[in-house]
Order: C-alpha cells, then structure tokens, then sequence
C-alpha cells in the first residue's frame, strides 16, 4: 500500500506578475523553474524534456545604490536542507547571474554597479536526476534578465545556464539547462558551436515521474560510464534517437515508446539505482509507452499517451519502488510538457 509518500498531478498555470516592488533604486522579483528529464532513454546529453512543476523559485532583489564587493550575493535558502553552498561562486543560481553580468557587460555595454541579493527556495531534490541544479539556475537567469531590462534573448541565457551545470557535477551538459530556460523538448545538435532545437510535444503526452529517496550524484553516474561505444551500440543508439524526434513531431504515440530504448547509459546506470527493472516493468505493464532512467537518476520517468494512465503507471511504479529489496519510498509527479519554460512569477 502506498502510505507516506505523496503525488501530485500538475498542469501549467502560473501566471506572468512582473516585478513584485520597485522602490527607491530597489526592485525585487521572482523567477520559476521546473524540473527536467535528461536524456529521454537514447538521447545521451543531447535530449531533455521540462515538466510544468515541481520547480525552483528565486527571488532576486537589485539595489541600484549598494556596491560591494562582490556584485551577487546569497542571502537564503531553504529546502536543500543546509546542503547546499552559500558562496556566489559555488551555487549555480548566483554563479550564472554573475556569467550573465560578465556578459552584459562586454556584448552589450550594460555596466551593471548595484548589488543582487538572491533568495533561493529549493523545491527539487539534489542529485535527483530532475535537473535540480539547472532549474536554480534558469529561474534565477529569468529574473536576473527581467530586472535588467531583458537584454538577453532566452538562447543566450542558456549559455550560461549551461556552465553552471559544471559548476553542480563538473560536466556542462545542456540536456537540463535547455529545457528548463525554453520549455518543451530539446535537442542538442551540437555543443560547439551551440545549435540547439526545440520540439513541441504531442497534445496527449504526459510524464509521470518517480523520484525514490535516495540520492545519486550526476558526477558519480558519469563516472560508470564507458568513453568509447561499439559501432553496434551506435547504430542501435542514433536509430532510436531520430525514431524519437519523428515520433514527437508526428504525434505517433507507438513510435515514441518503441524509440525509448537506452543500449548506452542505461545498462551501466540501472545497477545503481535500486528496484530500477521492476520499477520499469511496472511502468509497462500499466499502460507506459516506454520507460527509462530520468536523467542520471535514481529518478525513473515514463510516457503516456493520456493523464489517467500516466497517474496509473506512476502510482505502479511507487509501488514496485516500495516492494523493491531497498523498500524506497517515493514521490510521483504527473505532467505534460511544460510549453514555456522559465519565467517571472
Ligand atoms: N542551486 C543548486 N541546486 C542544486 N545543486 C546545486 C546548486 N548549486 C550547487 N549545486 C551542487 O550540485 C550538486 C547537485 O547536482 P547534480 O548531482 O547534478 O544533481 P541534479 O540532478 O539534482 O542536478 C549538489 O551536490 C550541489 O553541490
Ligand atoms: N545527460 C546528463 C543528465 C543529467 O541529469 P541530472 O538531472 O541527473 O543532473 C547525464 O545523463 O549525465
């Protein structure tokens, strides 16, 4: 029986507010992200998804008249836990605002001399595989870009999104950041120069999400993974990747569960997280059109092609998590595509 774990089923609301005050040189506002799936089963750091919620909030509060030493500060945060860093440079929220500065600076001509002060309020587990660290980062980028007059298209913002996922676990993936700063799905067609692509979602496709409790650093599920792949791997992996993309873009709800299929991360991944084939298994038999690892885990995501089966494979899932050797508790979210991205609350 499920018990003392939770769900929750999520659809896209948050309306645009703008700058919450502005008084005396000082403005303060609020920027939301939500969480994200990377990888997408075959898409190894080239594909992600962003669900509507959970997410993070940063508050960001601009003071003309202040200069200190450091332009960025962290005044709070709460729901990590005391876990995560205070120093601006060490935080992704505060880390990208300064690359955003730095930026503004020298290609646009914007000398930015006042103080942000930022309030960061963690709403995603950390090393959960839901994207945690590129959400604090996309919600603080919106709002930092907002208060300064939006001099930054929501493309450049991703630049810097990007580089605070190497501050988090040391690898500048984009497969969070994208999807959390511009919604919908992304596809990475190369890192340098950067080209990315955004794929709108099928109408009836929905997410359900399953984060046991226990944590598995990014870093650390990079680390099992192999440098080099066989050709046969290769051809299985591109394969299902542009099954993947065609299937999204066609709506053929059978061609996108047929094209989740991992033959690289996958195999090396699942033994870490506990429960992984069982909780996948029980995702497929309750109606799942595919299942997979979310990211680097221990989170386990699948696709449905309407919101009442989606809730049914996701409370199937929490069950298999608590009947596994490890008896995990879990949450469950359900979702669609979030369309929009990361915004001002
Ligand atoms: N604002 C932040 N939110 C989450 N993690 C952060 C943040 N700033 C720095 N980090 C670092 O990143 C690590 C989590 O990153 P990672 O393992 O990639 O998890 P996730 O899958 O949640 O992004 C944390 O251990 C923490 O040290
Ligand atoms: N492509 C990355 C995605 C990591 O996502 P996270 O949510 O676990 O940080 C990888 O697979 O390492």
């Amino acid at each position: 029986m499920i018990e003392a774990s939770f769900y929750l089923i999520v659809y896209p609301t948050p309306k645009l507010t703008g700058i919450l005050s502005a008084e005396n040189g000082i403005k303060t506002i609020r920027g939301f992200a939500s969480a994200t799936v990377g990888n997408v089963a075959c898409g190894f750091d080239v594909l992600g998804f962003a669900i509507t919620e959970p997410g993070d909030e940063v508050i960001l509060t601009l003071d003309e008249e202040k200069h200190t030493g450091s332009p960025v500060s962290i005044t709070s945060i709460t729901g990590d836990g005391g876990a995560l860093p205070l120093d601006p440079k060490k935080n992704t929220s505060s880390f990208v605002v300064l690359k955003f500065l730095e930026y503004i600076r020298t290609h646009k001509q914007i000398d930015f001399t006042g103080h942000i002060s930022l309030e960061l309020k963690k709403h995603l587990p950390l090393s959960s595989g839901m994207g945690s660290s590129a959400a604090s980062a996309a919600a603080a980028l919106v709002a930092a870009n907002e208060l300064l007059g939006n001099p930054c298209t929501k493309m450049e913002l991703v630049h810097f999104a990007i580089e605070g996922e190497r501050v988090a676990c040391g690898s500048a993936h984009a497969d969070n950041a994208a999807p959390a700063i511009l919604g919908n799905f992304v596809l990475i067609r190369s890192y340098t120069p950067l080209d990315l692509i955004t794929i709108p979602s099928p109408e009836h496709l929905y997410c359900s999400l399953v984060h046991p409790h226990t944590e598995l650093r990014t870093s650390y599920a990079r680390s099992v993974l192999p440098t080099e792949i066989p050709l046969k791997q290769a051809i299985q992996q591109w394969g299902n990747v542009g099954a993947l993309v065609s299937g999204l873009l066609t709506s053929d709800y059978e061609l996108i569960g047929r094209a989740l299929v991992d033959v690289v991360a996958e195999p090396k991944r699942a033994p870490l997280i506990p429960g992984f084939f069982d909780v996948k298994q029980a995702a497929i038999d309750a109606g799942a059109l595919g299942c997979s690892i979310a990211g680097s885990g221990p989170s386990i995501f699948a696709f449905s092609s309407s919101e009442k089966t989606a809730l049914a494979v996701g409370l199937a899932m929490k069950e298999a998590f608590l009947h596994s050797k490890a008896r995990l508790e879990s949450d469950m979210w359900v979702s669609p595509i979030c369309k929009q991205g990361a915004r001002i609350l």
